[in-house]
This record gives C-alpha cells, sequence and structure tokens, in this order.
C-alpha cells in the first residue's frame, strides 16, 4: 500500500506539487488525470524515488521510500516510464529479462527464464522473443516493457507498479490491451498507480481516480464520483458533455462543443 502524506515539491519559488495527500492500495489501479504541466510525472518521480521531495513524506508498505535499500525497492515497485527509446540494440527476451536483474546474483536461474518466458507470453509477444527492440512498431515496444515490468515484481505479491502514460502514441488497439493488462495485474493483487491523459480510460480501467491541477488535488474517488462537468472543467479548463453509455458503469466525457 502506497501512503502519500503533504506531498511538495518545489523548484526555486515553484511548487510543482503542493501539499498532495493520498493512498493507493493492493488490488487497486488509481488512476492520475490532469493537465499539461499539472504535476503528473514530478509526483510519478517522487513516487519512484527518482526525486527527493521537498516536504512531506511517502511510505510503501509502511516502510518509508527513503529508507528502502536500492535492491529492495527493486523488488518493491516496477517503473514504465514513457521514454524507452534504447540507444543500443537489445534481444526482447534480452530486455525482458532485464527486469530479473535485480533478483538474480551472476546469472539467470531456471526460475528466471521461465518468468521471463510468462511475462512474454502475457504481454502477447512471446512472437517477437528474437527480434532486435529498435525494429518494433512503438505498440509492441510498450509491450515489451510492460513484459520487463512485470517480470520484474512477477514474484513480489505486493509490489506496486508505476505506470506513465502507458498508451502513449499507441493506437486504439494497442491502448486497449495495454489497459486491460493494468487491469489484469491490479486484479492480481498489483498497487497500480497510471497517468493517463484519456478520461474515458480512467473511468473504464481504474477503481479510483485521482485530478490534479497546478500540484494539487481537485478530486479523488470512485470513476462515478469524480467523472462530472465541474472537476472535468475544473481540471481540464474544458466544457464537456457526459453521455451514458450501455456496459459501462461510468458515462462517457465528449467535448461540448462537438455535440452543438
Ligand atoms: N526542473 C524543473 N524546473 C522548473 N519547472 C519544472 C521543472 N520540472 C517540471 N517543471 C514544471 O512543472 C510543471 C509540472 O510538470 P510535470 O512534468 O509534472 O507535468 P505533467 O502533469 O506530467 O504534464 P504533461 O501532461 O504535459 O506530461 C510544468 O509546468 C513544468 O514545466
Amino acid at each position: 500500500m502506497i501512503k502519500v502524506r503533504e506531498l511538495s515539491f518545489k523548484v526555486g519559488e515553484k511548487k510543482l506539487l503542493d501539499g498532495l495527500s493520498f493512498d493507493a492500495h493492493p488490488g487497486e489501479l488509481l488512476a492520475i488525470l490532469g493537465a499539461n504541466g499539472a504535476g503528473k510525472s514530478t509526483l510519478m518521480k517522487l513516487l519512484c524515488r527518482e526525486m527527493r521531495p521537498s516536504s512531506g513524506t511517502i511510505t510503501i508498505n509502511d516502510k518509508a521510500l527513503m529508507d528502502y535499500r536500492l535492491e529492495d525497492l527493486a523488488k518493491t515497485r516496477a517503473v514504465l516510464s514513457q521514454h524507452n527509446t534504447l540507444s543500443v540494440s537489445f534481444q526482447v527476451s534480452e530486455l525482458v529479462l532485464m527486469g530479473r536483474y535485480p533478483h538474480f546474483k551472476q546469472k539467470p536461474t531456471e526460475e528466471d527464464f521461465r518468468i521471463v518466458r510468462e511475462a512474454m507470453e502475457e504481454t502477447g509477444i512471446t512472437h517477437l522473443a528474437s527480434r532486435d527492440y529498435n525494429t518494433l512498431s512503438g505498440g509492441e515496444q510498450q509491450r515489451v516493457q510492460l513484459a520487463r515490468v512485470i517480470a520484474q515484481i512477477y514474484d513480489s505479491p505486493n509490489a506496486c507498479l508505476f505506470l506513465d502514460e502507458p498508451t502513449n502514441g499507441l493506437d486504439l488497439l494497442y491502448q486497449q490491451q495495454i489497459m486491460e493488462l493494468a487491469r489484469k495485474l491490479a486484479d492480481r493483487g498489483y498497487c497500480v498507480v497510471c497517468i493517463l491523459h484519456d478520461i474515458n480510460f480512467a473511468s473504464r480501467f481504474a477503481d479510483r481516480i485521482m485530478m490534479l491541477k497546478q500540484g494539487k488535488k481537485v478530486a479523488e474517488g470512485l470513476p462515478i464520483e469524480v467523472i462530472n462537468c465541474e472537476n472535468i472543467h475544473e481540471t481540464f479548463s474544458i466544457k464537456v458533455k457526459l453521455m451514458a453509455c450501455e456496459g459501462y458503469n461510468c458515462p462517457l466525457v465528449v467535448p461540448a462543443t462537438i455535440l452543438k
């Protein structure tokens, strides 16, 4: 479980995050929504310990994030970041095996190879195993990276998974596949925190949504509680209409002008 309390991050006098508090639970997918510049990536970098907060605390499974040894942290949280281009070429299976680096000493064990195979199967990339990562399409690369992070926390049932805009640049099918995988990982018991730009994907796949504006929380709760015209206007400065859609437990959001 992740507990964030009064988290702030300043650069000079500018507050990128301002007194943010929230929890994320095992078995839950928490989506973070916000306009460009709202502070989402800053939050992600603090959660990953890529940066130190100016003030406030983050605990994962009741231990302060700053108190983790690096090798334990690598088994406690995995990160799918936005920019995954590689300057050197790697075979897909080698890249997925990198997820196991925190787990083995000198050589991967049979168990590590088994986990790599299962992670590749789960993300539908087994047929790409011997391909050069740099020759894959964006959507294929994203699934390879997801296989790597799945392999990293495969045998750590209390782990957290941080996904920074995992659907960025993907076509509709790949977006759907990535979100279904994220959902599956939450259902398996991982605590999944996911930055998204698509409100409809967030309400469809997330258990809870937190909306940010200028480093502060606008709203937090179940999709059905927080996805409304007021919160979306406050967060994104855009008027929207909500449309009921059969089979969805939350209305779809469309920009109001399109419906004129
Ligand atoms: N090192 C820095 N120095 C000054 N300002 C910064 C720094 N890093 C980020 N910012 C600013 O802080 C704000 C929040 O940035 P952040 O990347 O967290 O936003 P975001 O919500 O992830 O945006 P996007 O949706 O565009 O990715 C932005 O206005 C950004 O320009």
